[in-house]
């Protein structure tokens, strides 16, 4: 919790008003039952109605200013709060996005949202109510004890035995149940979990009838969390019954201990009013302050999730330059991969083993292989996505991971598997490759992509609205907004995985065809499950169980690798028959 305290830094005049006011409201509360006792005592007991009518607009104007200094703390707090989670939940958005795919993977999409979202509500939680109440709870459960104590020593005697015991019963109680609170969290996980992905993948769960087995396991997750927080609220809600029982069991022997000192002339009526007044209170603000211990408690849970989020480092460090291979007189490759290996965490076989190339400048490189056979974990490493767990990704003769990741980027342009665009016009989705870009080049881009014949169509062109995700949009017009989107930032490296999947033959080979009259030459990767889309590649990678098992041109391919011929056989004969 302590690094992230730095976000209220902002607020100390909350953090030191707020609970200054919670105090001056508790010192207004404490005297209310000592006006009432002098009321009773010189008012009722005397028929001095004018007195009465004295010590009645005493107690309105005392519960007025409580109120106002109620209202002014609560004001503060909720400020302080309200500001906290805001700056944190932009730090740890902020974090995320800086971290490495391996980092992500690691933590989880999922869980990701419920600490930006319902952890960091709960710490909101948590701050507003440590600033109203941590310090009055105590101050009040005090100060009662000092007034009875100042009223009657041996009728305050009753409270010193019953506080122990109070307190006992409300925070064993909260002993049990906090640990509960951790498994909640937990299966709240599981349930946001669940939903973002039957929400994400609704369609294919409809298109497989699936909906009846999603609504049995999303039931059993469901199930799991309320029977959790069903456990820890029925302990949670012992606390009242079995304090209220002790507090009016003490209140039988507080009134049997004051009767006799009423009796014997040491306590006034008013006073046992007083007296039970203070016991009241003292239980009301034990439970006050068990809840807030509670509430406490869930937000150190919360922060410590947040905080292990913010402690993770991408991996993706910048290591020292001390490259010496590089020559003077050797054309430097655009890219090359030495001996390049990467294994997605420690325990996993190896997703790409052992794999050599080069790709110079503006040359295109096919990347082909059956499915996941490593063709999109080898051109990730280009991007720095995941850097190699062995060898070296170089870009013109650099290894990768001596640059920074934006200075990497800044050179590539990508168009990945799943076609991903975001809310808001086409015009918007490409100027994220080149927020400056010229209108030529979104011209050049667009065309290039075979987009502008749907673009065109749309009555508002580039400024039609994409909605979220795209989902307006055909599988194919995604695919191509997306490859435009990459082009618009002319990059250096284009890569294209699997990025044409849904277009048809004609449309394919009119996109491939532009790429190579660009008016830049990028070096183009190209992955494809066709063999027709990169048969006509400088150079083919064929991948099989993420080593590279052969390597040329389309027609050496053909002769020489087996894996290669199987592929395009099998797709060959299969065009030959449609025919
Ligand atoms: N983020 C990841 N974490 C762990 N393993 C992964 C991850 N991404 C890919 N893999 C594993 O690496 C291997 C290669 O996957 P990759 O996606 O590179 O194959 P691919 O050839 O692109 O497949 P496809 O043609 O189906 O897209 C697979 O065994 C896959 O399970």
């Amino acid at each position: 919790m302590k690094s992230l305290l730095q976000y209220l830094r902002g607020y100390k005049k909350e953090c030191i008003l707020g609970p200054l006011f919670k105090m001056l409201e508790a010192c207004f509360d404490l005297t209310v039952p000592y006006v009432t006792a002098l009321m009773i005592d010189q008012g009722i007991a005397n028929h001095d109605t004018g007195r009465i009518g004295r010590y009645s607009v005493m107690l309105i104007l005392l519960a007025m200013i409580g109120l106002s200094c109620s209202i002014t703390a609560q004001f503060f707090a909720a400020k302080a709060a309200v500001g906290f989670a805001t700056k944190l939940r932009h730090a740890l958005f902020s974090h995320i996005e800086t971290l490495s795919f391996d980092k992500v993977d690691q933590v989880g999409t999922s869980t990701l949202i419920t600490r930006m979202t319902s952890d960091i509500n709960q710490l909101q939680n948590g701050v507003n109510m440590a600033i109203r109440l941590f310090l009055r709870s105590p101050f009040i459960v005090f100060g009662a004890v000092i007034c009875a104590l100042m009223i009657d020593l041996k009728a305050a005697l009753v409270f010193v035995a019953v506080i122990p015991l109070l307190a006992v019963v409300v925070f064993g109680i909260m002993g049990i149940s906090m640990p509960l609170y951790k498994k909640v969290q937990q299966a709240l996980d599981k349930v946001l979990e669940s939903t973002r992905e039957n929400l994400t993948g609704v369609r294919v769960i409809r298109a497989f009838h699936r909906e009846e087995e999603e609504k049995q396991q999303y039931g059993k997750k469901n199930d799991t969390l309320a029977s959790a927080q069903l456990f820890v609220g029925r302990i949670a809600a012992l606390t009242n019954p079995v304090t209220y029982v002790m507090i009016n069991l003490a209140l039988v022997v507080l009134l049997q201990v004051s009767g006799i000192r009423v009796n014997v002339g040491a306590l006034t009526q008013g006073e046992v009013v007083a007296l039970v007044n203070y016991l009241s209170q003292i239980l009301v603000e034990l439970i006050k302050l068990a809840n807030v211990i509670v509430v406490e408690n869930k937000a150190l849970a919360c922060a410590a999730r947040i905080e292990s989020v913010l402690k993770k480092k991408s991996s993706l460090d910048i290591i020292e330059d001390k490259d010496t291979e590089q020559t003077a007189n050797h054309v430097i490759p655009k890219v090359s991969f030495e001996n390049v290996s990467l294994c997605y965490n420690e325990s996993a076989e190896p997703s790409i083993e052992n794999v050599n190339f080069e790709a110079m400048a503006g040359e295109t490189i096919g990347i082909i292989g059956g499915t996941g056979s490593g063709k999109s974990s080898l051109i990730h490493m280009i991007p720095r996505f995941y850097d190699a767990t062995k060898g070296t990704v170089r870009i013109d003769g650099k290894d990768v991971r001596t640059m920074p990741v934006e200075a990497v980027r800044q050179k590539i342009g990508i168009a990945l598997q799943k076609a991903v665009l975001f809310k808001g016009t086409i015009k918007e989705n490409l100027l994220w490759g080149n927020e400056n870009a010229t209108q030529q080049e979104l011209d050049e881009a667009i065309e290039a992509s075979q987009a502008l014949e749907f673009i065109d169509k749309k009555e508002n062109g580039l400024e039609s609205v994409v909605e979220q995700g795209g989902r307006n949009l055909s599988g194919g017009q995604k695919q191509r907004l997306t490859v435009a989107r990459a082009l618009v930032r002319r990059p250096e490296i284009l890569i294209l995985d699997d990025s044409t999947s849904a277009l048809d033959y004609a449309t394919d080979a009119k996109l491939r065809s532009a790429i190579k009259h660009l008016s830049y030459h990028p070096t183009v990767f190209m992955v494809s499950q066709r063999t027709s889309s990169i048969r006509h590649a400088d150079k083919i990678l064929v991948l099989d169980d993420g080593q590279v098992v052969g390597i040329g041109t389309h027609d050496e391919l053909l002769k020489n690798c087996e894996v290669y011929q199987e592929i395009h056989y099998s797709q060959y004969q299969k065009e030959e028959k449609r025919a």
